[in-house]
């Protein structure tokens, strides 16, 4: 399928279904002639147990969205909704218990405690925040990650992908709802990032979370149920059921939006073209 760029957003759920949702979402970084504006006006909704992948071309506003959605960053305009309560207008203690007790964290450096094992790793934030694990879930998520094993290593004791397993379990320990990867996979070789794809994936389908990816990767957006994709701080575009093929094409799209940006310069200039191809990472 595709929707001409212009068209509204859409991947609008019933507001039962939605995990996250945001309105008129803007976010302009500096002031004056320097403004950059990351995201302009972005309606979205996250849909509950499902996984959402969210691509573009760099600088398109991936993070900043995913930033604003988890109460990471203060807005410049619009709502942000997390389940039915708003987070926008939050003082920054409701904000950081809210992060605390609502939402999980997969980062690409999995920031895992070097001294602690992964047991201790996975229970950490919970530590932290004087809460006892739910015993049943955790070892449910242990046993799912394949993890039992592993329970007494310290980080440099595991591979790459167990590590980025043990931050997946983290992430999942206080059974969130709402999961925000930022290219998990990102530091992996291809083989341990197609294991933690495959893990969120289950997160997703056998324990019911939600989780949301920052992903440049093609083959990682295809374990998404739907791919949103992000152009000068707007959703111009959405997926469901990507493949690698479907989702490459779409971007290639982006590649000659952005390569050719007036038809007479580049037939005037044809060498300058690779140039000026995006930066993508
Ligand atoms: N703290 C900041 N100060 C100024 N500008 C910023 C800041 N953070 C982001 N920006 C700008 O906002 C725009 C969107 O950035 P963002 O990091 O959200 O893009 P992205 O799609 O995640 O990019 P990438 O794929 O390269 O990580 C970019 O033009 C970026 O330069």
């Amino acid at each position: 399928m595709s929707t001409p760029a212009s068209a509204p957003a859409t991947g609008l759920a019933e507001p039962t279904k939605v995990a996250a949702r945001a309105r008129g979402l803007t976010k302009a970084y500096g002031s004056g002639e320097t403004t950059v504006l990351a995201l302009d006006s972005v309606d979205v909704d996250i849909a509950r147990g499902r996984f959402t992948a969210v691509m573009g071309p760099s600088g398109s506003g991936k993070s900043t969205l995913m930033h604003l959605l988890a109460g990471l960053d203060t807005v410049s305009a619009g709502q942000v909704w997390l389940g039915d309560t708003e987070i926008t207008g939050l003082k920054e203690r409701e904000l950081t218990q809210l992060r605390r007790d609502r939402i999980g964290f997969m980062f690409q450096s999995f920031n895992l405690i070097p001294t602690l094992n992964a047991l201790e790793n996975i229970t950490l934030p919970m530590d932290i925040a004087g809460q006892r694990p739910d015993r049943e879930w955790l070892e449910h998520v242990i046993d799912t990650l394949g993890l039992r094993d592993r329970l007494k290593h310290r980080p440099a004791q595991l591979s790459g992908g167990q590590q980025q397993r043990v931050a997946c379990a983290r992430a999942l320990a206080s059974r969130p709802e709402l999961i925000f990867a930022d290219e998990p996979t990102g530091n992996l070789d291809s083989r341990a990032g197609l294991e933690v794809l495959g893990f969120l994936r289950e997160a997703v389908d056998k324990l019911e979370q939600t989780v949301v990816m920052v992903t440049h990767d093609p083959g990682a957006a295809a374990h998404a149920d739907l791919v949103l994709f992000l152009a000068d701080g707007r959703i111009v575009d959405e997926m469901p059921r990507p493949t690698a093929e479907s989702v490459l094409e779409r971007l290639k799209r982006f590649d000659v939006i952005h390569a050719v940006p007036q038809e007479s310069q580049a037939e005037a200039d044809g060498d300058q073209r690779a140039d000026s191809a995006p930066d993508r990472d």
